[in-house]
């Protein structure tokens, strides 16, 4: 007889508490339609599919099992909390995930009480949820209240340093704390490391079968009251190899490995660790990045990041280019560069393709580091590359490298080394966030010593920068350059080896001059084509270094205008502030010079498009030439005449 259909039943969960009245049976199907509707969402929007269906099931037992909010659940990296959000009462709002005013792609605090802690960098979850357990325990109080942290961390994320260093003190505290670390043994790229072969051995020698058999058998001999599992996970601990895990040795109490998948499995193992953990458990949970979406668990980064796309076939709706990637200009000139000097090589942490290095890892895989989530090792590991004698590129998005800052002022500024930074990512970079901004590399770069920073114009300038960075051996050396297509500019042939310290006149003008640093360049240009048509024609100038500044340059600049505005895709601090510093050191400003920095807000933008948020931070060509206008005294329209 065929199965009578299933009433819906997600369309009843406004939050989790309508799942606590439901059976093992029905969260089953809670979850089977929750998986239905993270695909249809992310269809429409794009995003991070493979990491969320991982954790459907995991996701409908945790609120199920537990008191949320008052239970706290701490999502590492937080890109698979969209069925997370969908379950916590924003379903109707799933739609406008990373968009303009939408939801974030990201938990975050201001968004529901369901989210206690905001993410995106990796790796810090346990951290949180250790933070809020010492809270409960000390007597906080919240308005939700404080009940069980939990923290659930992937297995690319495990892999930092932050990770272990909160696993070390959650041990040494002893506080109850649930960690669950969600095993589908891939990064964003498959995982690298001695723990992810550590992982993979824990299941291959644990009675991960026996354990299932136990799991479905024993639940359902239990009496009533353990009906739960209570009994069996204490058999289960009984029979699994105790001490002798790696968690165990950090003071946790370690279970698993289960499979992630199975409610059979999850809803009596969370329900006896509610009913009667007591210091730091650790539950080692195994699913599939991408599960229940052939497209996704077929795709090589399993539906780690994809753009919009048609359910039916999975193909996604990739907008035509017009131009290379600024990535894929870094990659190509790397490798290009590689193969005529053998003491070139790149490290990742964990962003291979991202990065760029993907063709550099083909053709010199000896070369070519992947560390991991580990960008702290991977700036210091640079570091003594670069001091055995290598030219090392460390590649890493604006915001990761924040991560690595202080390897970077104490193991490569200090000692002067020559590690080349290929800062991708810089500026804001769309629908990733205030989280993902590369905002501030410009001020925590050029303010150190004997470091060198560039920023591309455009896509043909950082071909030159990548080569002008592999043939600097004198000190650190950084280049930026943004998320995305480049200009569409001709592409040079062969790169040049640029002067250092030296930048480029793009047009003469007069009565107000433009000094751009990195790709607000375009919008100059196309401010400056409208201020002609008022019989304004700016001196526009390409400084391409923030350090050494091009002092000749700025002071002729300087002395030859009424004006001089500098812009740059970053917070203030950097390339305009240390212009600023020079002009005042010279005594300019004492001739009255007219000075403007344009510089990102003093806010954290929220996602839009990388065009809708220079709007906000007031960086796109109207706003530019509005400057103009306003530092030359010239009333625009509707503005009175001062
Ligand atoms: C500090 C930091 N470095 C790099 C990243 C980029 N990143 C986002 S998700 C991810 C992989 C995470 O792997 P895992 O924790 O196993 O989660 P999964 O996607 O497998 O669910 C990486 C490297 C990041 N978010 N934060
Ligand atoms: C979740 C995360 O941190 C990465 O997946 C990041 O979103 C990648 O950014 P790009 O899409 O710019 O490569
Ligand atoms: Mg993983």
């Amino acid at each position: 007889m065929s199965e009578r259909p299933h009433t819906p039943l997600l369309d009843q969960i406004a939050r989790p508490a309508d799942l606590k009245g439901l059976s093992d049976r029905q969260l089953t199907q809670v979850a089977d339609e929750l998986r239905q509707e993270t695909v249809s969402a992310v269809s429409e929007t794009g995003g991070h599919l493979g990491a969320g269906l991982g954790v459907v099931e995991l996701t409908v037992a945790l609120h199920a099992v537990f008191d949320t909010p008052r239970d706290k659940v701490i999502w590492d990296v937080s890109h698979q909390c969209y069925p997370h959000k969908i379950l916590t009462g924003r379903r109707d709002r799933i739609r406008t995930l990373r968009k303009k005013d939408g939801l974030s792609g990201f938990t975050k605090r201001v968004e529901s009480p369901y989210d206690p802690f905001g993410a995106a960098h990796s790796s810090t979850s346990i951290s949180a949820a250790l933070g809020f357990a010492v809270a409960r325990d000390l007597g906080g109080n919240v308005p939700e209240g404080l009940g069980d942290a939990i923290a659930v961390i992937g297995d690319g994320a495990m892999s930092a340093g932050m990770a272990f260093e909160a696993m070390n003190n959650a041990g040494h505290l002893g506080k109850r704390l649930i960690v669950i670390l969600n095993d589908n043994e891939m990064s964003i790229a498959p995982p690298v490391g001695a723990l992810s072969s550590y992982l993979s051995r824990l299941y291959a020698e644990e009675p991960f079968q026996e354990l299932k058999a136990v799991a479905k058998g024993a639940a359902s001999l239990l009496p009533e009251p353990f009906r739960e599992g209570a009994k069996r996970a204490k058999d289960m601990l009984k029979g699994m190899a105790v001490g002798g895990t790696l968690f165990e040795s950090l003071g946790f109490s370690y279970l698993g490995p289960i499979d992630g998948h199975d409610m059979d499995q999850l809803l009596p193992v969370l329900r006896t660790v509610k009913a009667r953990a007591s210091g730091p458990i650790l539950i080692h949970v195994l699913t599939k990045k991408g599960k229940g979406y052939a497209p996704a668990e077929r795709a090589d980064d399993k539906g780690h990041a994809t753009a919009t796309f048609d359910v039916i076939t999975g193909k996604q709706n990739k907008p035509p280019s017009n131009a290379p990637s600024y990535t894929s200009v870094f990659g190509d000139e790397l490798v290009n560069l590689a193969a005529k000097d053998d003491k070139i090589c790149a490290v990742t942490a964990a962003m291979p393709d991202g990065t760029g290095l993907g063709l550099m890892a083909e053709r010199y895989p000896s070369r070519t580091f992947d560390v991991g989530i580990a960008e702290q090792h991977g700036v210091t590991f640079a570091a003594a590359l670069a001091a055995g004698g290598m030219k090392p590129f460390c590649a890493m998005y604006s915001t990761f490298l924040q991560r690595g800052y202080d390897q970077v002022v104490h193991d490569v500024a200090i000692q002067r080394l020559p590690v080349r930074f290929a800062i991708d990512r810089a500026g804001l970079v769309g629908a990733d966030g205030a989280t993902h901004a590369g905002s501030f590399d410009i001020a925590y770069m050029a303010n150190l010593p004997g470091m060198v920073v560039m920023a591309a114009a455009d896509e043909a300038e950082l071909k030159h920068m990548v080569a002008t960075a592999a043939a600097h051996d004198d000190g650190p050396i950084a280049f930026r350059y943004p998320r995305g297509e480049g200009e569409g500019v001709d592409m040079p042939e062969e790169a040049e080896v640029l002067e250092i310290g030296k930048g480029r006149m793009i047009q003469k003008g007069a009565r107000v001059a433009i000094l751009s640093f990195g790709t607000r360049l375009g919008e100059v240009k196309k401010a400056a084509e409208s201020l002609s048509a008022k019989g304004i024609t700016p001196t526009i100038a390409d400084a391409r270094f923030a350090k050494p500044l091009d002092r000749e340059m700025i002071l002729q600049l300087a002395e030859g205008h009424e004006a001089l505005i500098t812009i740059e895709e970053g917070a203030v601090g950097g390339f305009g502030s240390h212009v600023a510093q020079l002009l005042a050191e010279e005594g300019v400003f004492d001739t009255g010079l007219k000075f403007r920095s344009m510089v990102l807000p003093d806010t954290f933008i929220d996602q839009a498009s990388p065009a809708d948020m220079y709007d906000v931070a007031a960086m796109n060509a109207p706003q530019i030439e509005a400057k103009v206008l306003e530092v030359l005294g010239i009333a625009t329209i509707g503005e009175k005449r001062a």
